[in-house]
C-alpha cells in the first residue's frame, strides 16, 4: 500500500532564527500547532543537493518531547522525499555519536533534538539542530537560509499515515507515494563506542582502571541523567573494566531528575561534593547531550576546559588516532584562554582563534588544518568527528594518566612548569532582562572607537592594567572567506591579560552574560594560586568598565567557573 502525503497550509512564526547551536526554546513553545512542523520544513527546505534519494540520521538526548519530534521529523522526511532515516533506539543518540553516524554512513546530515546543557520537562526547554554531511553543526550561511525560509513558510510537507515504531533496533520498508522510504532503528551507541575503539587504546586504560600494573585509579563519571548514560556503562563498566559504583545517574531522564545536566562546578555539585571527599582519582561529568565535560582530580581539583585542551594537545602521543594521523592545527574559541596557543607555538603548528560554536571549527578540520580544539564551556573534541565530545575527552585523559603513570593535578603541575599558567574564569548571570543587557553589549561595543578608553589605566587592590586595545571579535575564515561579526567585546591589557563580555547564544528566553577574564603567570610561585584570587582585580575592573551591576541588576553571579 503506498501511503499519501499532503500539503499543509501554515503561518510563520516570529523567532525561529538558530542560535550558537540550533534552535532552543521552552518546550511548550514547539508544542504549538505547527511550530516544530514549520521549524522541521525550514531545515529540510534549506537542505543543499535536493533530498531525493538522500539519508538523515535522527535523535537526540532523549529529553521531554524527543520522542514526539522524533516521529513528526520522520512523517516529514518521507513527506518531503528523503529516501531513508537512520534513528536511534527510542529517539536516543548522543550529539557525538550523531556526528560520528553521519560520517561513517555518508549521510547528507542529520538533525539532532536537545537543547544541550539547559533543563528538561514539559515546564523547560528543547531543541532542533541540524547537522550538514561533514557531521558538524551547519554553518551560518544554512542556519541563515533556514531563517529567511522561517519567515515566508506558507505550507509543509507531511505523510501523516506513516507510523513506525522506534522502540526496537530494525529496518523498516515503506512505501511512500510510490516511492520506497526506509527507517532503519538502530542501537543507539555501538556505532561510537566502535570508533572509540579504534581512537584509544583500551587495552592500556582497562590497565589503569582495574590496577593491572599497580594500584588501581578510582574514577567517578556523572552522567546526569542524560544521554551519556548508556555509553558510560558500555564503555567504562563494561569495556574498561571499571567497578559499579564508577558510574552514577546513568540512566537517561526526560527531565534529566529535575537539574540542569550541565557540568560546571555549580551544577554538577554533587559530583565535585563525592570527589572532594577523596576516595576517587578522576571525576568527569556531562551535559544532557554528551558534548560537553568536566574533569576533576584527586579531592575535585578543577581542571579548566581551557587548560584540558591544551594539555590534551601536548599529550598526542599517548593517543593512536593522533600518533596514526599526525597534529595539524589547534584551535580555540575567542573566549577561551590561551593556553593552547603556547602548545601550538612550541610544536610549531597553526593555532586558530575562532568565535564561539563549533561550527566554526569544521572548515578548518575539513581543509586538514585542525587536529585539536576546544572551548572555555567544557567543549574538547578533535577532527575525529565535528562536533565536541565529552566522553571522548575523559577517554583522552585516562590515556595521559596511563601512559604518564601520574595524577591530574601533577599533569598540570608540569603543564604549567613548562608553559606557565593561564589564570582563567567566568563569571555567568543567567535569565537576565535582555534590553538592558542589550544596552550594556553597545556602549562596551561604542568603547572600542573610542579613544579615551585605549591607554587607559584601571587600578584595584593595588594591581594595575592599562588597556592596549578594545574591539568587538570579528572571524574571516580562513578556508571559505566568510565573516562573523560582534562575536563579543575584548579588552585586552598591555601585559596580555583580558577581558570578554558576550551574551550566551544557547538560551531558550532573556539574556544570559557572559564575563570571561584571563591573565597570565609566568612565576612558578603562582601556580597553585586559586584562580579567583588572582583574577580578582581584573574581575573587579571589568565589572566597573561594563557597569555590569547597573544594567543587570544583579551582584552576583549565577555561576563562576
Ligand atoms: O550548548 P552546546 O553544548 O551545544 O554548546 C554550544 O554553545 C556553546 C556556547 O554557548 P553560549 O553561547 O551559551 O556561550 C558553544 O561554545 C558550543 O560550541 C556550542 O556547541
Ligand atoms: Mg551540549
Amino acid at each position: 500500500m503506498s501511503l499519501t502525503c499532503y500539503t499543509k497550509a501554515t503561518k510563520p512564526f516570529q523567532g525561529q532564527k538558530p542560535g550558537t547551536s540550533g534552535l532552543r526554546k521552552a518546550v511548550k513553545v514547539f508544542q504549538q500547532d505547527h511550530y516544530t512542523e514549520n521549524f522541521v520544513q525550514c531545515i529540510l527546505s534549506a537542505m543543499s543537493g535536493g533530498l531525493t534519494g538522500s539519508t538523515l540520521v535522527v535523535g537526540g538526548d532523549g529529553r521531554y518531547f524527543g520522542k514526539k519530534a522524533c516521529d513528526t521529523i520522520i512523517k516529514m522526511c518521507a513527506g518531503n522525499g528523503v529516501r531513508k532515516v537512520i534513528v536511534g533506539e527510542n529517539g536516543i543518540l548522543s550529539t557525538p555519536c550523531v556526528s560520528c553516524m553521519i560520517r561513517k554512513y555518508k549521510t547528507s546530515g542529520g538533525i539532532v533534538l536537545t537543547a544541550s546543557h539547559n533543563p528538561g520537562g514539559p515546564d523547560a526547554d528543547f531543541g532542533i539542530k541540524f547537522n550538514i554531511s561533514n557531521g558538524g553543526p551547519a554553518p551560518d550561511s544554512v542556519t541563515n537560509k533556514m531563517y529567511e525560509i522561517s519567515r515566508e513558510i506558507v505550507e509543509y510537507r507531511i505523510c501523516p499515515e506513516l507510523h513506525c515504531d522506534i522502540s526496537t533496533p530494525g529496518t523498516q520498508q515503506f512505501v511512500v507515494e510510490n516511492r520506497p522510504f526506509t527507517v532503519e532503528v538502530v542501537d543507539s551507541v555501538k556505532d561510537y563506542v566502535d570508533y572509540m575503539k579504534e581512537i584509544f587504546d583500551f587495552p592500556a586504560i582497562k590497565d589503569l582502571i582495574t590496577g593491572a600494573k599497580g594500584q588501581p585509579l578510582k574514577i567517578l563519571i556523572n552522567a546526569m541523567h542524560g544521554v551519556t548514560g548508556p555509553y558510560v556503562k558500555k564503555i567504562f563498566l563494561e569495556e574498561l573494566g571499571a567497578s559499579p559504583d564508577s558510574a552514577v545517574n546513568i540512566v537517561p531522564l526526560e527531565d534529566f531528575g529535575g537539574h540542569h545536566p550541565d557540568p560546571n562546578l555549580t551544577y554538577a555539585a554533587d559530583l565535585v561534593k563525592a570527589m572532594k571527599e577523596g576516595d576517587f582519582g578522576f571525576g568527569a561529568a556531562f551535559d544532557g547531550d554528551g558534548d560537553r565535560n568536566m574533569i576533576l582530580g584527586h579531592k575535585a581539583f578543577f581542571v579548566t576546559p581551557s587548560d584540558s585542551v591544551a594539555v590534551i594537545a601536548d599529550n598526542t602521543d599517548s593517543i593512536p588516532y593522533f600518533k596514526k594521523n599526525g597534529v595539524k592545527g589547534l584551535a580555540r574559541s575567542m573566549p577561551t584562554g590561551c593556553a593552547i596557543d603556547r602548545v601550538a607555538e612550541k610544536k610549531g603548528v597553526e593555532v586558530f582563534e575562532v568565535p564561539t560554536g563549533w561550527k566554526y571549527f569544521g572548515n578548518l578540520m575539513d581543509a586538514g588544518r585542525l587536529s585539536i580544539c576546544g572551548e572555555e564551556s567544557f567543549g574538547t573534541g578533535s577532527d575525529h568527528i565535528r562536533e565536541k565530545d565529552g566522553i571522548w575527552a575523559v577517554l583522552a585523559w585516562l590515556s595521559i594518566l596511563a601512559a604518564r603513570n601520574t595524577t591530574v593535578e601533577q599533569v598540570l603541575l608540569s603543564h604549567w612548569g613548562t608553559y606557565g599558567r593561564n589564570f582563567f574564569t567566568r563569571y555567568d548571570y543567567e535569565n537576565c532582562e535582555s534590553g538592558p543587557c542589550n544596552q550594556m553589549m553597545s556602549e562596551l561595543d561604542a568603547m572600542s572607537s573610542d579613544p579615551g578608553a585605549v591607554g587607559k589605566e584601571h587600578t584595584h587592590a593595588g594591581k594595575t592594567y592599562k588597556v592596549a586595545k578594545i574591539d568587538n571579535f570579528e572571524y574571516t575564515d580562513p578556508i571559505d572567506g566568510s565573516v562573523a561579526k560582534k562575536q563579543g567585546v575584548r579588552v585586552l591589557m598591555t601585559d596580555g591579560s583580558r577581558f570578554v563580555f558576550r551574551l550566551s547564544g544557547t538560551g531558550s528566553s532573556g539574556a544570559t552574560v557572559r564575563m570571561y577574564v584571563e591573565s597570565y603567570e609566568s612565576d612558578p610561585s603562582t601556580f597553585t594560586k586559586d584562580a579567583q584570587d588572582v583574577l580578582k582585580p581584573l574581575v573587579e575592573i571589568a565589572l566597573s568598565v561594563s557597569k555590569l551591576k547597573e544594567f543587570t541588576g544583579r551582584q552576583q553571579p549565577t555561576v563562576i567557573t
